[in-house]
């Protein structure tokens, strides 16, 4: 079974990586730099969800593997707080895009100046942690939840609901 993986990022690829081999056997992995068709920085869930899903397709493009996967993070507003969305989705060879969302985690207002001020959410962590790439391990949802749960723990949790998806459309379910 081949697997694209439609990112560089470390966290996400590890996520893909470690709930794919709990679920198959014989499986080859490949990585590809996509894009999204989005903002760099999206700002609201339907744009977070049209990220993943344009990911998974241009995944799907230049892979054409039996899943080709694609996650992105993205933030939006409710009652004056900002915060962080995360969706996957994966394409098939037969064309269908399943996607899903997963956690949903509040950012400090000091984080939401920054970002309503044009800036991104990955450089605008490592100025407010003083570490390098916190988007490819911790992340913003390990900072802000005393460490309980890091960046790929929080996309595996995605990539378990995309597979279920998947094995639900196999059976015509979904
Ligand atoms: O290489 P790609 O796959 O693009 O991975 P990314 O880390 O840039 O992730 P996204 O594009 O999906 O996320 C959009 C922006 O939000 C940032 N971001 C999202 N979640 C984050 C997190 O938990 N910690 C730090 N930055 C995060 C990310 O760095 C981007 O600036
Ligand atoms: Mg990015």
């Amino acid at each position: 079974m081949k697997i694209a993986i439609g990112t560089r990022n470390k966290a996400k690829t590890a996520a893909i990586v470690n709930v794919v081999k709990k679920h198959f056997e014989d499986v080859s992995f490949e990585q590809f730099s996509v894009g999204s068709n989005v903002s760099e920085q999206p700002f609201s869930n339907e744009e977070t969800r049209q990220g993943a899903i344009n990911r998974a397709l241009n995944t799907l493009k230049v892979a054409n593997a039996d899943l080709n996967f694609g996650l992105e993070g993205g933030v939006y507003e409710v009652d004056g707080l900002m915060y962080c969305c995360n969706w996957g989705a994966v394409a098939l060879q037969d064309g269908t895009v399943l996607s899903c969302a997963g956690a949903q985690f509040v950012l400090p207002e000091e984080i939401a100046i920054e970002l309503r001020a044009g800036k991104e959410l990955g450089p605008v962590m490592d100025e407010y942690t003083k570490e390098k790439e916190t988007r490819h391990h911790s992340g913003a949802i390990g900072v802000f939840t005393a460490g309980l749960i890091n960046r790929t723990e929080m996309f595996e949790h995605i990539v378990k609901l995309l597979i279920g998806q998947y094995l639900c459309y196999k059976e015509n379910i979904l």
